[in-house]
């Protein structure tokens, strides 16, 4: 279906939300009032420049306060429409949007309503325009979309439709099934936007906290497979009043903007992609530094050995279980120390994986990073870590391994205790603050991970706002994390690396044997745990030696996890899951940030 965006959603002047959308790839817009307002371009300017950049203006609006009313007041509102039919055909557009009356004048009085527009209706085709009537959920007496088709149809007028907006809809809890019993040659429009959960006052949820389909918690998908089972055929145009993307960069949000519509059509069953492949987990982590002696010192503490040295370049490889880390001396700047690069997905089709990846817009970088590499696909994701779909050791696939041909090893590290660390757990991306919702919808459209509860951590200078994605079989886990300080240089900053192992006390007597820096975590919270829960004698000492956090879930499943000091923008994280636990011991997060912070 042809794809629009509402001006509103971008941020800039007039002329870059049109550039913005028209480069993204969207065929319309909904021009918003206060956007052509406030540009110095007279209408005929605005409309050439969107045809040259091959952009319809699908909808003009609001118009606002027109039904149920006095009439004195209609007759000026009709004054005030037909300048506006007049500024519309300037523009070069036929849809006007009426939003339900929230004048403290209106009656309730459905035949008066109905009146109203149809009159308004009148006047309108004379300029050949139409009128879209849409129920604002905070309507002054018409707040549901039942109830405005209900004074469309009582109307009967042939220029008077409804517009049907997804979060006005989603957000009272109508049952959108209803939508079916309107015609679709009814339906003059469609705007879509999700929502954060939960819900707050209904106004200000929609002024400030709707976000692009697939971002929030409202299953925007049924509601379009029903206004399509209705026969709507017009735009999917997307409306999101969002502090953040006002502020964010125009460019981004436009493509941000139309993945969320392209995603929003597969689920919906209207255009396919090809299908998601889910990677098995993580083949390895990429690390960048500047400065590797302090980070090889910690993966040496933490029983990883350095198996494979790049034939070309100051880049080695280190092992332990399944766990792999990249590292290269060569891909950072001084100020950064150490800080996580690229992520290696394990990919059953690494080819497919990045076909599906390039249909939802992703950035596709190079395949070889250099001519001698073994040819990789790879993509950007939102927050500029590089993500490499790739086969481990797989004969039917290009090896990545093989880039790194052995080297000796020390001769202490081969008669090193058996490791206990077997792989990755997950790892954590902290991203920047106006490209978080993005980088769920991403990862939940791209890699088909499916995104957990947004949860608020208290860190003592801010919150830290946190997001897993997984998929279900919890072979690939992320977690995307938004700072309170994007800037600072803090461990608020950092990424992590969280490694999974079978023993985490004697992960942790390794470390503290081998000197690396634990965090330390104080004895206020061992005794709060004492008071929790019941520990076998000795093991709450050995945690409060080690710094080990701990967590129990309802069915009890357990969690113990520690933490290395930070090295640039990294830190790991040692974590143990027994018994089935899924989460991420959220609820030691707050103790952990404090201690970070010191
Ligand atoms: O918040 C508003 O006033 C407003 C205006 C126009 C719309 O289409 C809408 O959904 C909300
Ligand atoms: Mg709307």
């Amino acid at each position: 279906m042809r794809k629009s965006i509402a001006t509103v959603c971008l941020s800039g002047s007039l002329t870059e939300k049109l550039t913005a959308a028209a480069r993204a790839g969207f065929d319309g817009v909904e021009l918003f009032e206060n956007d052509l307002l406030a540009s110095p371009l007279p209408p005929e300017e605005i409309r050439s420049r969107a045809a040259d950049l091959g952009l319809s203006i699908d909808l003009y609006q609001p118009m606002r306060d027109v039904e149920a009313v006095p009439e004195e007041q209609f007759v000026r509102t009709l004054r005030r429409a037909r300048r506006k039919f007049d500024v519309m055909r300037r523009l070069g557009t036929d849809t006007l949007l009426v939003c339900s009356s929230v004048s403290p004048y209106a009656v309730d009085d459905d035949a008066l309503a109905a009146g109203q527009l149809s009159q308004l209706a009148d006047v309108a085709r004379d300029f050949g325009i139409r009128i879209a009537y849409e129920a604002l959920a905070w309507g002054r007496y018409v707040s549901t979309y039942g109830h405005a088709w209900r004074i469309v149809e009582q109307a009967g007028h042939p220029s008077l439709g409804v517009c049907l907006d997804s979060f006005h809809i989603l957000s009272r809890g109508s049952d959108p099934k209803g939508i079916e019993d309107i015609p679709g040659e009814k339906i003059f429009f469609l705007q879509l936007a999700d929502a954060s959960l939960p819900a707050m006052d209904v106004l200000q949820w929609s002024r400030h906290h709707r976000c692009f389909p697939g971002q929030g918690g409202l299953d925007v998908t049924s509601l379009v497979r029903h206004v399509v089972n209705a026969g709507y055929r017009g735009p999917l145009s997307l409306e999101v009043f969002n502090d953040v993307f006002r502020q964010a960069g125009a460019a981004s949000t436009a493509v941000d903007a139309l993945r969320s519509l392209i995603a929003l059509e597969e689920s919906a069953g209207i255009s396919p992609l090809p299908a998601p492949v889910v990677p098995y987990g993580v083949a390895f982590a990429e690390l960048a530094t500047a400065d590797p002696q302090p980070v090889t010192e910690l993966l040496g503490a933490l029983g990883f050995r350095r198996t494979g040295r790049h034939a070309a370049k100051p880049v080695e490889l280190w092992e332990q279980g399944e766990a792999r880390i990249v590292l290269n001396h060569a891909g950072t700047t001084r100020r950064e120390g150490t800080a996580l690069a690229a992520l290696g997905l394990e990919s059953p089709d690494p080819g497919a994986a990045a076909r599906r990846a390039e249909s939802l817009l992703a950035p596709v970088l190079p395949r070889r990073r250099d001519a001698q590499d073994t040819p990789l696909d790879a993509i950007a994701a939102p927050d500029g870590t590089e993500m490499f779909f790739c086969a481990t050791r797989r004969p039917e696939h290009p090896d990545w391994t093989e880039d790194f041909p052995p080297c000796a090893q020390p001769a202490q590290a081969e008669t090193a205790t058996r490791g206990t660390i077997t792989g990755i757990d997950h790892v954590a991306l902290t991203q920047p603050w106006h490209h978080f919702d993005e980088a769920v919808l991403f990862h939940r459209a791209v890699l088909e991970l499916r995104p957990h509860e947004s949860v608020d951590l208290a860190d003592p200078y801010g919150l830290l706002r946190s997001r897993a994605l997984s998929d279900d079989t919890a072979g690939l886990r992320l977690v995307l994390n938004l700072a309170p300080d994007p800037e600072a240089q803090d461990g608020t900053r950092a990424q992590h690396i969280a490694l999974a192992t079978d023993d985490i006390i004697a992960t942790g007597l390794r470390l503290l044997t081998a000197g690396a820096g634990l965090l330390e975590i104080p004895a206020n919270y061992y005794d709060d745990l004492d008071a929790r829960y019941e520990f076998a004698p000795g093991e709450l000492d050995t945690y409060r030696a080690l710094g080990i956090l701990y967590d129990r879930d309802e069915h009890g499943g357990e969690f113990r996890h520690l933490y290395t000091a930070t090295v640039g923008r990294v830190f790991f994280e040692l974590v143990q899951r027994t018994g089935g636990y899924r989460g991420y011991g959220a609820v030691n997060a707050s103790v952990r940030l404090a201690a970070q912070r010191r």
